[in-house]
């Protein structure tokens, strides 16, 4: 008989942990809660609850249950109950008499999994990091910290998952969150962090673990106030949205910002010009000056008839009140409840001073008199958000009243719509529209915060959006994500300072990943070449990944690009893994013909690529945030032309080049854009 090896080992404490996880399981589905539970109301919420407890219990069919280990040197408590040991996983697990099997990644004691080291050890002796295959433990690699002969080496295992085939949707990187990571995932919830990262540098991987984590940590607090992942569009969305189910939180809301501040149905799209207005901070002035502008100053005294007794208020009474509400720092729409009861208790005290003592029903009473009401509609009128935004758009002297000083004429005519809409419902809103409206809608009623957002490709958005996405965590924290140098609007943030201040988040802090988890070396290095003239400030990522990797540049023949763009689709099919065709949005009704005439089937982005459909045909509008192992790139010149200025379209291009895993084909007809073309040559 052969002598058992550590794997063995290992091997039957996965399976004791799985049988112990179905028994947690069981426990959960056999719990009976007809007797706690008095009322039907109380009996679905529980119900609902325990269905998530169980759901979250799915021992996940090729996900492994633990990842790693850490040996302590010494127990963790004083009477060695805790014992030394910890196996790392995704959930906890714990054994009949409750004793752990499987400790969370986030708890504490797992902290050391990703961040000692030995110049810090933390109290581990050994580390040991574990391989699967499907849901089988295959291998194993220990790294002893407190040893100083064993020479610090890098992780085989990290190396392997890094560099696996992409297919499906994006995956959680539990098992392998590096140190400069795990500071931010593991940040308190009540700050605020930015981090600014090349392509690739797992972003979007931090955002999503940190909010697990924080749900983790204050599980209780943030299920009251609600957490919410904010991405660029719904393709993105969906790429992402896997991620958290199988960290076990089921609870998380998606949104892209469009849909945040869905008011009203956008049907209508601004020019650059207009969007970039429209998106700018001053607009937040010009707004709270047409919000406001509807208070008036009463123009006569108000007289209360209560039985046979009138009570008047002379008019600077009732102005002083007005000018006192309009003075303080409130909502609009909240000023306008306090106004009444204000007016009331003028009239109460006129009551007193005539030896009545009149009490809080009366004042309630004097508040609803048809003379009250009168005064409130008169100085404090309702504000209609869309309705007030509408007004703005249409009437040039209105906007010219609150836009003056603020916005110079051009800017004014250039925001006004040509012809002015009838009716909210019939109005062309755009985006930007709909922002404004829910900047105006933030004046007159305060947005409820949520205790944590997270905003993904956060390069991308206006002030005033930013603004909107501000005021949904104000009393909350927010993980904010992006790349100045894959900011693709008009209007994408120069600096970090400008976004948080518009977010008003200045206390935040502002990290910086520079390890590359996705693009090959010789990748990076090609798409870094458009820096200087996109980002002139950041430095070239570094790539984690030791596979070389491969880049090709193929000049077509005349008239063949489309040839040849569907030969080297074909080329990549071959290999292991997804293939993203990435053109300039106008090419891709043409190369979907053409892939279509040589039989090869694509997707749609947002589709979820699988063994038997591996190629998706992506707009390079819609590229940011993906990836794929092989990446074919059309055209370049044409991705740039696509957009309404060549930084803007060098970026598009930057983000176009910065998807791939393992290669990248790039296949032109036109001209490279000189920064490729020229370091090409040199
Ligand atoms: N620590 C890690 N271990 C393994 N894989 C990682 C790690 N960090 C990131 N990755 C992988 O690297 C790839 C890129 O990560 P991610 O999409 O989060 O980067 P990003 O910075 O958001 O990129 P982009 O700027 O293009 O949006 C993903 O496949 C992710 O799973």
């Amino acid at each position: 008989m052969s002598a058992r090896s550590p794997l063995d080992d290992e091997r039957d404490h996965l399976a004791a942990s799985r049988a112990a996880l179905r028994a947690m399981r069981a426990d959960a589905e056999a719990l009976d809660i007809r007797d706690v539970t008095a009322n039907w109301v109380n009996a679905e919420v529980l119900a609902s609850e325990i269905g998530l407890r169980i759901k979250s219990l799915a021992d996940l069919a090729g996900t492994p249950l633990f990842f790693g280990r850490l040996d302590y040197s010494e127990a963790l408590d004083e009477d060695g109950e805790a014992g030394h040991r910890f196996y790392i996983g995704r959930r906890h697990v714990h054994d009949a008499d409750g004793d752990p099997m499987v400790i969370d990644w986030r708890a504490p004691v797992s902290q050391p999994f990703y961040r000692a080291s030995k110049q810090d050890p933390q109290g581990v002796e050994l580390r040991r990091r574990f391989g699967y295959e499907g849901g089988e433990l295959t291998a194993y690699e220990d790294e002893r910290l407190s040893d100083p002969a064993e020479e610090a080496k890098t992780s085989a295992l990290l190396q392997r998952e890094i560099e696996r085939p992409r297919v499906g949707p994006m995956r959680d990187i539990v098992a392998t969150i590096q140190p400069e990571q795990d500071e931010i995932v593991r940040s308190p919830l009540s700050g605020t962090v930015c981090v600014q990262g090349a392509p690739g540098t797992g972003k979007t991987a931090v955002g999503l673990h940190r909010v697990a984590y924080l749900l983790y940590s204050h599980r209780e607090r943030l299920a009251r106030s609600g957490t919410l992942v904010i991405g660029p569009n719904r393709s993105f969305l969906r790429y992402i949205e896997q991620v958290l189910p199988a960290l076990g939180e089921l609870e998380v809301k998606q949104a892209t910002v469009d849909e945040l501040v869905a008011h009203v149905e956008v049907r209508g799209v601004d020019g650059a010009a207009a969007a970039g207005i429209k998106g700018d901070a001053r607009m937040a002035e010009v707004l709270r000056r047409a919000v406001r502008s509807g208070v008036r100053m009463p123009t006569e005294g108000l007289v209360v008839v209560r039985g046979s007794r009138h009570w008047r208020v002379p008019v600077y009474e009732l102005e002083e009140i007005v000018r006192e509400l309009a003075g303080r720092d409130m909502r609009y729409g909240s000023a306008r409840e306090a106004l009444p009861q204000r007016i009331a208790h003028a009239v109460l005290v006129r009551m007193e001073a005539a030896g009545e003592a009149p009490d809080d029903r009366v004042q309630n009473a004097v508040a609803r008199t048809p003379a009250v009401k009168a005064v409130v509609k008169e100085c404090w009128p309702l504000v209609d958000p869309a309705k007030l935004v509408l007004r703005l758009l249409s009437d040039g002297d209105f906007l010219a009243e609150h836009a003056e000083g603020i916005l110079t004429p051009e800017e004014q005519k250039e925001i006004l719509w040509e012809r002015p809409a009838r009716s909210v419902k019939s109005a062309r809103w755009s985006a930007a529209d709909a922002v404004l409206i829910d900047e105006a809608r933030d004046l007159v009623e305060r947005t409820g915060s949520l205790g944590h957002v997270v905003l993904d490709e956060a390069q991308d958005l206006s002030p005033m959006q930013y603004r909107a996405v501000g005021r949904r965590c104000s009393t909350g924290s927010a993980t904010i994500l992006g790349d100045i140098a894959q900011g693709t609007t008009p209007w994408a943030t120069e600096s970090w300072a400008a976004a948080l201040a518009h977010l008003g988040k200045t206390d935040a802090v502002v990290e910086e990943l520079t390890q590359g988890f996705r693009v090959p070396r010789e990748v990076i290095a090609y798409a870094s070449r458009l820096l200087p003239a996109i980002a002139p400030e950041l430095s070239e990522a570094t790539s984690v990944r030791e596979a070389a990797g491969s880049l090709e540049v193929r000049l077509a023949a005349p008239g063949g690009l489309d040839a040849a763009v569907v030969a080297a689709c074909r080329e990549a099919l071959e290999r292991e893994g997804s293939i993203g065709l990435i053109a300039a949005d106008a090419r891709v009704p043409a190369l979907a013909g053409a892939l279509a005439e040589a039989g090869l089937t694509h997707l749609a982005p947002g589709q979820e690529t699988s063994a038997d459909a591996r190629l998706t045909l992506v707009p390079a509008s819609l590229a940011k945030g993906l990836e794929y192992d092989y990446v074919v790139l059309d055209d370049p010149a044409a991705v740039v032309d696509g957009e309404p200025d060549e930084r803007t379209g060098l970026r598009r291009l930057y983000v176009a080049l910065t998807r791939a895993v393992s290669g990248l084909t790039v296949v032109h007809a036109a001209p490279l854009p000189d920064l490729l073309a020229t370091a090409a040559a040199a």
